[in-house]
């Protein structure tokens, strides 16, 4: 069985739509209006209080200063703290250091050997190995077979090509956005196939 994350909830049925379909995450894009997908941290907290218990949420940041990723952390809108921009290892003792026992995400794009060097050397708990950021674009998996630890993977997934990601690279789970909406807002039965789709795996 293979972990799943349906990131970029706005709506209270997008919230809907994951407690029927029960990922192990889901994600909350915070305090970054460039994105069609970001929240702020009260639409967070009211959104995440509809959620299904057995579901964390994650905060998506990206370079946003750690005291407000810390406070989220603190307060339990959020489980785990996703990091989509240029923090490194410093800024994740920081926010270790204020939000003690925190789970810490970072993600890369992996486009040559440093940016492989790199995720292998980071201070987070897990990494993400995306694209880009919600582009619904893929990357060259093959350099992701060069990372030496867990790794979730992002980026263009679909509920059509989980099987063959799992297969590929048999990462520890699966964050999928773009894949999962219709028409720019997210289809519930594309969260429900891609959630089977990965437990089938
Ligand atoms: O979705 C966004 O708008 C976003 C904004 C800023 C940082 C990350 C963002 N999304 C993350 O992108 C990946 C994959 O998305 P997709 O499936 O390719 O659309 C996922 O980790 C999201 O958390």
């Amino acid at each position: 069985m293979t972990r799943i994350k349906i990131c970029g909830l706005t709506r209270p049925e997008d919230v809907r739509y994951v407690n029927t379909a029960k990922p192990d995450w889901c994600g909350f894009i915070l305090n970054f209006p460039s994105s069609r997908r970001n929240v702020t941290p009260e639409q967070a907290r009211a959104l995440r209080a509809g959620l299904d218990p057995d579901i964390r949420p994650v905060g998506v940041f990206v370079d946003r200063p750690v005291e407000e990723v810390a406070a989220l952390l603190n307060s339990g809108v959020i489980s785990v703290a996703q990091l989509h921009g240029r923090e490194d290892n410093a800024y994740i003792s920081v926010l270790r250091t204020l939000a003690p026992g925190c789970v810490v995400w970072r993600a890369f794009q992996l486009r040559s050997q440093a940016d492989l060097a790199a995720a292998d050397a980071s201070g987070a708990d897990l990494v993400l190995l995306d694209n880009g950021r919600g582009t619904g674009q893929t990357f060259d998996w093959s350099l992701a077979g060069s990372v030496h630890r867990p790794f979730l993977l992002a980026g263009g997934l679909t509920p059509e090509s989980i099987p063959r990601a799992v297969a590929a690279l048999r990462p520890y789970g699966l964050d999928l956005s773009s894949g999962v909406e219709t028409d720019g807002v997210k289809d519930p039965a594309k969260i429900q196939a891609a959630v089977t789709a990965a437990r089938e795996e």
